[in-house]
C-alpha cells in the first residue's frame, strides 16, 4: 500500500478529475460513502452521533457521511463550525444536496452553545480539516478541539485528525485526538511519525474509486505480512547448504557474548546455510554451547574486547554482519575499514559497529557491493549529526538523504521502522510491539537480516521481510503465549519457527 504526502494526494485527485474525467463531486460522494461505511463498525444504532464540519473538502466529505448515516436511520446532528461563506466548491454542492434531502445543519455560534450537545454525544465525528491544514489551528477549531478531547465520547476522524499535518517536519500542533481514523485512499506520512501517530488512534484505509493506472506511484509504501508471503524465497528441494548462503558474523566480547549468540541463532533459524562466528577466544566456549551449528574464528583481543585488526578471511564469505557486542574502543575502526574495503558481498553494520562507523562514512561511497546500516534513532542521529528530536520530526527525509549521500541501505528501527534503499525507495513496517523494546531485540533482527539477505534475490525484499518477520513473530507471541512484559529477545528466536511455517506453507512454488 502506497504512503503519500499531501501534494501526492492532490496530484492523485487531479489525475482522477482531469485525466480520468471523474467529477469532483462524484469523488467526494464515493469518499464520504466509503468513510461512512467503514465508521459504521464503531457506531451502534442507539448512539447519538455529532459530526463536526469544517471549511474545506474534508467538511464536504462530512456532509456525505452525515447524509449516508441519516439515510440508514442513525441519529446524527450535523454542526457546521464555520460561517456559510467559507463553504464552497464541491463541499457547497454536497451541503445543498444534504439540505435538499430534508436534513438540517446547525450553525456554530459559541463553544458554550455547542458544549451541552457534545456532552450528550456517544460518538463525535471530526470532518473539520484534512490534508489542507496549515500551521497552528485557528478559531474556532482550536477551542472545539480542546473541549472535544476531554469528552468521554468515542472520537473518529475523517482522513486525518484535524490539526495533524499530513507530512513531516512539524512537531508542535494541537489536534483532535481520535480513537479511530478512517483514512482516504492512502496513509499519509504522519501516520508513521512519533509526534503525530498517537492522534490517529486505530486506523483503516478505504478505497474511493481513484483511477489506479493513472496515479503516479510514490517511492514509498507500507510493507506487511502479505507482502512477505508474496516475496518469501522458496527453499528448493534439491538445494544444498551452499545454496543458502555462507555468512560471517563478527562481534561479541568476553563481556557481551549474549549479543552474538542471539544474532547467530536468529540467522540459523532464518535458514542460513553456513555460519561462522568471529569473536574473542574467551567467549567461544560460551557462544558455541548455544550455537552448535556454527563454526568459529578466533580474533585478536585486548582485555576481553575485539582488538580491531583487519580480518583477512572476511572476503571469502557471501555476506558479513558486524557490530553486536563489538565495543567502542579506539582502534576497532581498523577492522571496520578492512571490511568496508574487502567484503565483496553485502556488509551489514549494527550496534557498536554503527557508532564506530561515523568517521568512515565517506569510504562507504567506494563500495561496489551493498552496505546495510541498521540504526535505532539514537545511532542514526549520531551518524547523521542531528539531534534525535530533529531526526524523529522528519525520519523519511533524513533516511532518504543519508542513503543517497553515502550509497547505503538503511533500516531505521522503531515502532514504525523505515527501510530505505540506496536509490531512495522506502518501505515502512509497523509490526511489532513494546515487548520488543528491550536489549537484544536488535541483535535478533540483524541475525534474521543476515539470513534473509543471503537467501533473497531482491535486497529490498530481504530487508523489509526481515523487519516484518521479526515484528510479526513478537505480535503472535504476545497474542498467544506471552505478554509484552515477559517477552524476551530469545523468545522471538524460538517463535520464528511458527512464523516460517506459515510463510513456507504459503510461498510460491
Ligand atoms: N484525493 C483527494 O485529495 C481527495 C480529498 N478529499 C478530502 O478533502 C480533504 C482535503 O481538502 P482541502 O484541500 O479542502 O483541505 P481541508 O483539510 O479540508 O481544509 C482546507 C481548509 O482549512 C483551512 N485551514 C487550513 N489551515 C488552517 C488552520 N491552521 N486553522 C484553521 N483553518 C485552516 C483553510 O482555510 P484558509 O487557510 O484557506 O483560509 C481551508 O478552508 C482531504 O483530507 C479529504 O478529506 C476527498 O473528498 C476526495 C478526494
Ligand atoms: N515499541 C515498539 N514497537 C515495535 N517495535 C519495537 C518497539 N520497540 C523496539 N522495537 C523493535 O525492536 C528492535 C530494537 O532494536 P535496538 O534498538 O537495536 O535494540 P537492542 O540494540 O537493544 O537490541 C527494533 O527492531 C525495533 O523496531
Ligand atoms: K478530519
Amino acid at each position: 500500500m502506497d504512503i503519500v504526502t499531501a501534494q501526492e494526494m492532490y496530484d492523485w485527485d487531479r489525475a482522477a478529475i482531469e485525466a480520468a474525467g471523474i467529477d469532483g463531486k462524484m469523488l467526494m460522494e464515493s469518499a464520504g460513502r466509503a468513510v461512512a461505511n467503514d465508521m459504521l463498525q464503531h457506531i451502534k444504532k442507539q448512539d447519538k452521533v455529532i459530526i463536526l464540519i469544517g471549511a474545506g473538502n474534508n467538511g464536504g466529505d462530512g456532509f456525505v457521511i452525515a447524509r449516508t448515516l441519516l439515510n440508514k436511520g442513525y441519529e446524527v446532528d450535523t454542526w457546521q463550525v464555520v460561517p456559510d461563506e467559507k463553504i464552497s466548491g464541491d463541499a457547497e454542492a454536497h451541503k445543498k444536496i444534504f439540505l435538499s434531502s430534508g436534513y438540517d445543519v446547525y450553525p456554530f455560534t459559541t463553544i458554550e452553545d455547542l458544549l451541552p450537545h457534545l456532552k450528550r454525544a456517544d460518538v463525535v465525528i471530526d470532518a473539520m480539516l484534512g490534508i489542507g491544514v496549515k500551521g497552528r489551528l485557528r478559531e474556532p477549531y482550536a477551542s472545539i478541539i480542546q473541549v472535544v478531547n476531554d469528552l468521554h465520547a468515542f472520537r473518529m476522524s475523517v482522513d486525518l485528525p484535524t490539526g495533524v499535518p499530513a507530512g513531516e517536519g512539524e512537531s508542535v500542533f494541537d489536534a483532535f485526538r481520535a480513537d479511530y481514523t478512517t483514512i482516504i485512499a492512502a496513509p499519509k506520512l504522519s501516520v508513521f511519525l512519533q509526534q503525530s501517530r498517537p492522534f490517529y488512534g486505530e486506523w483503516n484505509v478505504v478505497e474511493i474509486g481513484l483511477p489506479v493506472p493513472l496515479l503516479e506511484k510514490p517511492k514509498r509504501k507500507l510493507w506487511g505480512i502479505d507482502d512477505v508471503k508474496e516475496t518469501f524465497p522458496v527453499r528448493a528441494a534439491d538445494s544444498h547448504k551452499g545454496s543458502h548462503g555462507k555468512g560471517l558474523m563478527i562481534g561479541g566480547s568476553a563481556f557481551m557474548p549474549g549479543s552474538i549468540v542471539m544474532a547467530a541463532r536468529a540467522a540459523l533459524k532464518s535458514g542460513l546455510g553456513l555460519l561462522s562466528v568471529a569473536t574473542v577466544r574467551e567467549a567461544i566456549p560460551a557462544v558455541s554451547s548455544f550455537v552448535q551449528e556454527a563454526t568459529f574464528l578466533n580474533v585478536e583481543e585486548q582485555e576481553g574486547w575485539i582488538a580491531g585488526q583487519a580480518l583477512e578471511q572476511a572476503s571469502s564469505y557471501d555476506g558479513v554482519l558486524v557490530g553486536m557486542g563489538l565495543g567502542r574502543r579506539d582502534g576497532t575502526e581498523v577492522l571496520l575499514q578492512s571490511l568496508i574495503d574487502s567484503v565483496d558481498g553485502p556488509l551489514i553494520v549494527d550496534a557498536d559497529g554503527l557508532y564506530l562507523m561515523k568517521s568512515l562514512l565517506p569510504s562507504l561511497k567506494n563500495r561496489k557491493t551493498p552496505t546495510i546500516l541498521t540504526p535505532h534513532p539514537g545511532e542514526f542521529a549520531h551518524l547523521a549529526g542531528v539531534s534525535i528530536e530533529e531526526l524523529l520530526k522528519s525520519p523519511f527525509s533524513y533516511s532518504r538523504n543519508f542513503a543517497l549521500e553515502y550509497g547505503v541501505h538503511l533500516i531505521l528501527k522503531g515502532p514504525s521502522t523505515i527501510i530505505t534503499s540506496a536509490d531512495g525507495e522506502q518501505r515502512v513496517d509497523v509490526s511489532g510491539n513494546a515487548g520488543l523494546a528491550k536489549g537484544g531485540s536488535g541483535d535478533v533482527l540483524s541475525g534474521i537480516l543476515l539470513g534473509m539477505v543471503l537467501q533473497t534475490e531482491s535486497l529490498m525484499d530481504a530487508m523489509s521481510n526481515s523487519c516484518v518477520i521479526h515484528g510479526c513473530t513478537a505480535d503472535w507471541l504476545t497474542q498467544e503465549t506471552h505478554s509484552e512484559t515477559d517477552l524476551l529477545a530469545s523468545d522471538v528466536i524460538e517463535g520464528l519457527s511458527r512464523t516460517f511455517r506459515t510463510l513456507s506453507s504459503s510461498s510460491r512454488s
